[in-house]
């Protein structure tokens, strides 16, 4: 059967991507022009390259349309619900790494904790007469974290696509969940992470989907072999 694996077409996960195929003896060819979408891996005829976005590749896996992706452990766990039961993540790769977290304004000064935040929420409504609210594009992450891992349920997510660490500032929402890795958007924002509001350490992935066709095809066990080995 023929193999599809979905690299990142655009953004900071392209190159390492590349580069980490490459040292896998996985050397790329583009087919067709080089803006082309699809490629294939120079002496593996059974492989084929498909060029999506990092989001995008999180959606395909979930679907099954494609056979691996290299994405974000945390594009994958916000994507998919029960992910480890639609994937499996085959390699921690080692770049894209980036942690999402739980942020409060700095001024909350006696606010260090889960157990803290649980506090602020429940006295909420009382002393302000509306639900704590938590700005991200992270809906799946921020609802396990707070009500499965940490039992709060009084709080109501913003949505947020852009610019999140701006949003308790402008008054959009109280605190946050997003994405940090040198931290300097938090600090910039005057956000300060909990001190157990690390939700997921993610990087980049090699990720396969659990489709039934791979019991015992040997090009499924040696692409996996084959990323390994770079590492
Ligand atoms: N500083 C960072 N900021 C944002 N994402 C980062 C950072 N460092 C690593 N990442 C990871 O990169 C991935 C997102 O990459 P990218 O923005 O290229 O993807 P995308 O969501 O498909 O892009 P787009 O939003 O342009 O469609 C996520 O898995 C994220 O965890
Ligand atoms: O901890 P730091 O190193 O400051 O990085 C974190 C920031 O980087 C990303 O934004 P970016 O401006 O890269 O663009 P994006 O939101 O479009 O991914 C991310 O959304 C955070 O805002």
């Amino acid at each position: 059967m023929t193999i599809t694996i979905a690299l990142p077409s655009k953004g900071r996960m392209k190159d390492d991507a590349s580069t980490l195929f490459e040292r896998a003896g996985m050397r790329i060819i583009a087919v067709g022009n080089d803006r082309s979408y699809r490629g294939r891996v120079e002496d593996w005829d059974d492989v084929e390259i498909a060029f999506l976005s990092a989001s995008e590749i999180s959606r395909e896996l979930g679907n099954g349309t494609i056979d691996f992706g290299v994405t974000g452990e945390d594009l994958v766990r916000e994507g998919l619900a029960e992910a480890d039961k639609r994937v499996e993540f085959c390699a921690r790769l080692g770049f894209g790494r980036a942690d999402v977290v739980v942020a409060v304004p700095e001024i909350w000064l006696d606010v260090d904790t889960m157990a803290d935040l649980g506090d602020v929420a429940a006295d909420f409504r009382a002393r302000h007469g509306r639900r704590l609210t938590i700005a991200t594009k992270y809906w799946r992450l921020t609802q396990q974290f707070f009500s499965s891992q940490h039992g709060i349920q009084l709080y109501r997510i913003v949505e947020s696509l852009g610019a999140t660490e701006g949003a308790p500032a402008s008054g959009s929402a109280d605190i946050i969940v997003d994405i940090t890795s040198t931290g300097s958007t938090l600090g910039a924002n005057h956000l300060r992470v909990l001190n157990d509001g690390v939700i997921l350490r993610s990087e980049a992935c090699l990720v396969r989907a659990r489709n039934e066709s791979h019991a015992g095809e040997p090009s499924v066990a040696r692409i996996i072999e084959a990323v390994r080995s770079a590492l």
